[in-house]
C-alpha cells in the first residue's frame, strides 16, 4: 500500500520531439508530479497529450528530455531492473512457451533461474493461467496473453509497475475483469503502479489519484484523488462518492475525444 514516502519524482518535466525532416513537437510541457511507495496513479488525457510518452520516460526508453525524473532518488537515464513494463499488446514471442516468455527479464538480466522459476510459478498462479506453462501463446485468449505479459513484468520483482492501456485492446467483459485482477495482483504486491488509459471509468476503479492532462502539450490539468476503500468492487463505481470522482475527471473532457 501507499507508505507516502515518494518513489518517483518527476520535476520540471518537458519533451520537444525533433524529427529530422519535419518540425518539433512539444508533446510534454513542464511536468510534475510525484508517485508515492506504493501508490497507483491512472494518467488520463485526450490522445496525443504525452501519456506514453511520460511513461516511456519513466520507464528510461527515452533518455533524452528536460527536466528531472528520478527513481528512487536516482535520475532515470535508461531501463533499469527497478522497472516492469506491460504495453497494450502482451507482445509475447510466438516461438517461445508462456513459461519461457515470463521467464525474459530473468535471463536478460542474468537472475538466478531456479528462483526465477520458482515466482514465475507462483505469479501464473496468482492470475489463474496454472496449467498453461507449456502452451503457446496463441492457444491463450487475449486477456489470459495479457495476464501472461503482466507476470513477465513483474518475475524480477520491480518496485514499479508501468503499463499503457493494458486493457484496451480486450472486450468490455474481459476488461473489467482484469480491473479487477489487476488490483487484486496490486494490493497483494504492494508495487508502485504507473496506468496510462483512455477509460475514465477504469482510471476512477484503479487508481488512488487520477493524474488527467491537457490537450498537447501535455500539462498536467488536474490531480483527482479517489477515496473509495479496497478492495473495491465494480458496484463500488455506482455510488456517489465515485460519481461525484467521475464527474470531476470528465469535466476536463467535454470537448475532446476520450473513449468512454
Ligand atoms: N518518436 C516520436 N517522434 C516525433 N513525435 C512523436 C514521437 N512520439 C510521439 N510523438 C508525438 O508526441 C505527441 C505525444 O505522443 P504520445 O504518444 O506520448 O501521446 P499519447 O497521449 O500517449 O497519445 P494516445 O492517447 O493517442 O496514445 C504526439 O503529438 C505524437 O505525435
Amino acid at each position: 500500500m501507499n507508505t507516502g514516502d515518494p518513489l518517483i519524482e518527476v520535476r520540471g518535466l518537458t519533451k520537444t520531439y525533433r524529427p529530422r525532416r519535419s518540425t518539433p513537437t512539444v508533446a510534454l510541457d513542464d511536468v510534475d508530479l510525484t508517485v508515492g511507495q506504493g501508490e497507483f496513479i491512472a494518467l488520463v488525457g485526450p490522445s496525443g497529450c504525452g501519456k506514453t510518452t511520460l511513461l516511456k520516460i519513466l520507464a528510461g526508453l527515452i533518455p533524452a528530455y528536460d527536466g528531472e525524473v528520478t527513481l528512487g532518488g536516482r535520475p532515470v537515464s535508461g531501463p533499469s531492473s527497478e522497472v516492469g513494463v506491460v504495453f497494450q499488446q502482451p507482445t509475447l514471442l510466438p516461438w517461445r512457451t508462456i513459461l519461457e516468455n515470463i521467464m525474459i527479464p530473468i535471463e536478460v538480466q542474468g537472475l538466478d533461474r531456479k528462483a526465477g522459476l520458482e515466482r514465475a510459478r507462483e505469479l501464473m498462479s496468482t492470475v489463474g493461467l496454472d496449467g498453461f506453462a507449456d502452451k503457446y501463446p496463441k492457444e491463450l485468449s487475449g486477456g489470459m496473453q495479457q495476464r501472461a505479459g503482466i507476470c513477465r513484468a513483474l518475475v524480477h520483482d520491480p518496485k514499479v509497475l508501468l503499463m499503457d492501456e493494458p486493457f484496451g485492446a480486450l472486450d468490455a467483459m474481459t476488461r473489467e475483469f482484469m480491473n479487477e485482477e489487476l488490483q487484486r495482483i496490486w494490493l497483494a504486491s504492494g508495487k508502485t503502479v504507473v496506468f496510462v488509459t483512455h477509460s475514465i471509468p477504469e482510471a476512477a476503479f484503479l487508481a488512488d489519484r487520477v493524474v488527467v492532462m491537457t490537450p498537447r502539450p501535455g500539462r498536467i490539468a488536474e490531480i483527482v484523488g479517489v477515496d473509495i476503500p479496497r478492495p473495491r468492487s465494480l458496484a463500488d463505481m455506482a455510488t456517489e462518492t465515485a460519481g461525484d470522482r467521475l464527474e470531476r475527471i470528465r469535466v476536463h473532457f467535454n470537448n475532446s475525444s476520450m473513449v468512454d
